[in-house]
């Protein structure tokens, strides 16, 4: 007779979108977000018998998206309503033991109107996106991760790529003077939560665009994508000090310098390539943590 075993199972609804508006007199606040809801319960029987009783479906996870909105009466960060969504969960439903909630922010942003913010005019600014990860069990125990995808950085000097091996398979060259490009995705686990999430947030940021880009006119070539990410994660660990875990992905998006017909390099014209691509990847912690994984 055959024998199976159900080592995993949870379900939600992915992609729920939702915008969500303050209004503080006629200066309004607004955010757009798209919800992901997760939940673990002791559902099993439904796996195995057919049996939905005690289910909380995903078409309710849906509605509850919106629900927690509302609740949300004052101006709240991703951070913070993704909590509220997943302590619901869990103590609403007695056979739910845990809620993962994923959620990213599209970057609209205050419009600027002669140096002065408007009221309620927003633009999308940038192109990352502002994500959140929050797990909550039935213990009580809650874990954030806050991070960032789709930050698109580019510098056109002071990065390099040398001293690698080289043998009958290498023909890159080395050079001490390359254009770096990435479309960086950074997720953070915090130990403790943050005095502000949008204020780590904005050093978190802040802390992967000053490593990235480096000093500026002095000169200071980067060997390798890997050392700048590893520069750009001790960065967020310095400068958010509850954070504990960084995880970086770092594609090397290349621009290959180009020999126009007739003429040759003059360290301006380039191929722009999306792909193929190098992806370069690290967890970074503090010493004795253990590592968190992408979300
Ligand atoms: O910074 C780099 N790291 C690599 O691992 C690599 N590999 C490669 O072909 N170019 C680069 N650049």
């Amino acid at each position: 007779m055959a024998t199976y075993a159900l080592p995993l199972h949870h379900h939600g609804k992915s992609k729920v979108r939702l915008g969500r508006v303050w209004r503080d007199g006629t200066v309004h606040h607004m955010v757009e977000w798209n919800v992901n809801t997760m939940i673990d319960s002791d559902m099993e029987h439904a796996f195995l018998n057919g049996d939905n009783t005690g289910m909380t479906a995903t078409d309710t996870q849906k509605n509850t998206v919106y629900v927690v909105a509302q609740r949300m009466s004052q101006k709240c960060t991703i951070e913070q309503y993704a909590i509220a969504l997943a302590q619901h969960f869990v103590r609403t439903y007695p056979l739910v033991s845990k809620a993962k909630i994923y959620v990213e922010q599209k970057p609209w942003t205050r419009v600027q109107q002669s140096g002065l913010p408007h009221d309620h005019g927003f633009a999308l600014q940038g192109t990352e996106v502002r994500t959140v990860y929050v797990t909550y069990d039935k213990a009580g125990t809650l874990d954030v991760t806050a991070g960032l995808k789709d930050l698109s950085l580019l510098k056109t000097t002071q990065s390099g790529y040398e001293g690698f091996l080289r043998d009958q398979y290498t023909l890159l060259p080395e050079t001490n003077d390359r254009i770096m490009a990435s479309t960086v995705t950074c997720t953070w686990k915090y130990a403790a939560a943050p005095a502000c999430y949008d204020a780590a947030y904005a050093a978190a940021k802040q802390g992967l665009l000053d490593a990235f880009l480096g000093p500026g006119a002095r000169r200071r070539v980067q060997p390798s994508v890997q050392y700048t990410l590893y520069d750009m994660a001790k960065n967020i660990l310095d400068r958010v000090p509850t954070s504990e875990s960084i995880f970086l992905n770092m594609p090397n998006l290349h621009f290959i310098p180009c020999n126009p017909v007739g003429s040759s390099f003059n360290n301006d014209v380039y191929v722009a390539t999306s792909e193929p691509h190098g992806n370069i990847e690290a967890v970074i912690t503090r010493k004795g943590i253990a590592p968190h994984c992408k979300l």
